[in-house]
């Protein structure tokens, strides 16, 4: 009984002429029953499977259900460099074309590491063009996370420093590995680098300014008990069930009709992206002229040598 009330709202509501929204809403119907009666903490059945790949990303769509889990694949850290940024995007809005697909898990090919956050080398000793270009890529993920239209988790499988979080921050709902050797957080300060404003406005619109302001000045990584603690982090899991989880979450954000969840999130997100998208050129010289420094140049060099030559 309780399926039928929830399919007959979206029949109803979620068809041609809800403007800006995804279209699809019939075909989600459908998905809709079937995800409601998925036991959540199943894997895909094989044959509504249809995987496809780039170098650095691996999709794999599970038609029948209507979701996604995209993982990013850049040994041995993940960075994100302009390489896995532009495929991130391809991939993104091959999703975001597909009717069927109404969510998406994010999280990665390598143990231990979600994200070691922008690639440093694509921010040190290059000219001003490829800073500009990468940074416009970097704009441009966040972009497609934070407004996409599907629900996106963040199935944080390792550690998540700076550019890492920010993805996870983008999404709508973030679960993390329950090992205290993973950290996340938005570390920026602590390679001589300045957070820029969107990446402060994701995060105080998630943790709320006090906390911020704390994190941010002292490029705070929190274990994952005190991300749940502060809300940077929505549930934490044991390490192997972050998969399941993040299925059986998704199952529950895919009973909400997509239009009704859909014209929430645009109300609840715009005026941040807007922000961004309202300066972004602007953003960007910023970014190249900040980056290009020669003092900003030295912090990037001795912060890569540290890491090449600290004790594991
Ligand atoms: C008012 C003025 C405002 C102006 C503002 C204007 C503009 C804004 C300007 C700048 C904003 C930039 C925003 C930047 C965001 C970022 O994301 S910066 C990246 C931050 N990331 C980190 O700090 C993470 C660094 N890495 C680690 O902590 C660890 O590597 C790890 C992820 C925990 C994994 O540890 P482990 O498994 O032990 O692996 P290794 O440390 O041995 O690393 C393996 C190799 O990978 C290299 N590497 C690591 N991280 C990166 C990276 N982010 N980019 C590139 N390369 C990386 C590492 O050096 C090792 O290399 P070798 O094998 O030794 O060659």
């Amino acid at each position: 009984m309780a399926l039928r009330a929830v399919s007959a709202l979206t029949w109803g509501l979620g068809g041609p002429g809800v403007g800006p929204l995804r279209s699809g809403t019939f075909l989600r119907c459908a998905t809709q029953h079937r995800l409601e009666k998925m036991p959540s903490s199943i894997g895909f059945p094989e044959a509504s499977r249809r995987p496809f790949s780039s170098h650095r990303i691996l999709v794999d769509v599970d038609q029948s259900h209507g979701v996604a889990t995209m993982k990013l694949k850049n040994p041995p850290v993940n960075s994100l460099s302009l390489e896995l940024l532009t495929e991130f995007v391809i991939s993104w809005e091959k999703l975001e074309n597909d009717k069927s697909c109404r969510g998406v898990i994010l999280t990665s090919n390598s143990p231990k590491i979600f994200s070691a956050g922008l690639d440093i080398t694509d921010m040190y000793g290059k000219n001003a063009a490829h800073y500009a270009e990468f940074w416009k890529a970097v704009q441009e993920v966040w972009l497609k996370l934070y407004t996409s239209n599907m629900v996106v988790i963040a199935a944080i499988n390792g550690s998540s420093p700076a550019g890492g979080c920010l993805m996870s921050l983008a999404s709508d709902y973030r679960i993390m590995a329950d090992n205290p050797k993973y950290t996340i957080g938005l570390n920026e300060t602590l390679l001589g680098i300045v957070a820029p404003f969107w990446f402060k406005d994701n995060l105080v619109n998630t943790i709320g300014n006090r906390a911020s302001e704390h994190a941010l000045q002292r490029g705070l990584l929190f274990p994952p008990a005190d991300a749940l603690k502060i809300g940077l982090v929505d549930q934490i899991v044991p390490e192997d069930k972050v998969q399941s989880t993040a299925l059986s979450v998704m199952s529950e954000w895919l009973k909400i009709p997509d239009h009704a969840r859909q014209l929430t999130k645009t109300m609840m997100r715009k005026p941040t992206a807007d922000r961004l998208l309202k300066q972004r050129e602007a953003d960007i010289q910023n970014f190249v002229s900040f980056i290009s420094k020669d003092s900003i140049q030295k912090s990037l060099h001795m912060y890569l040598k540290f890491l090449k030559e600290r004790e594991k």
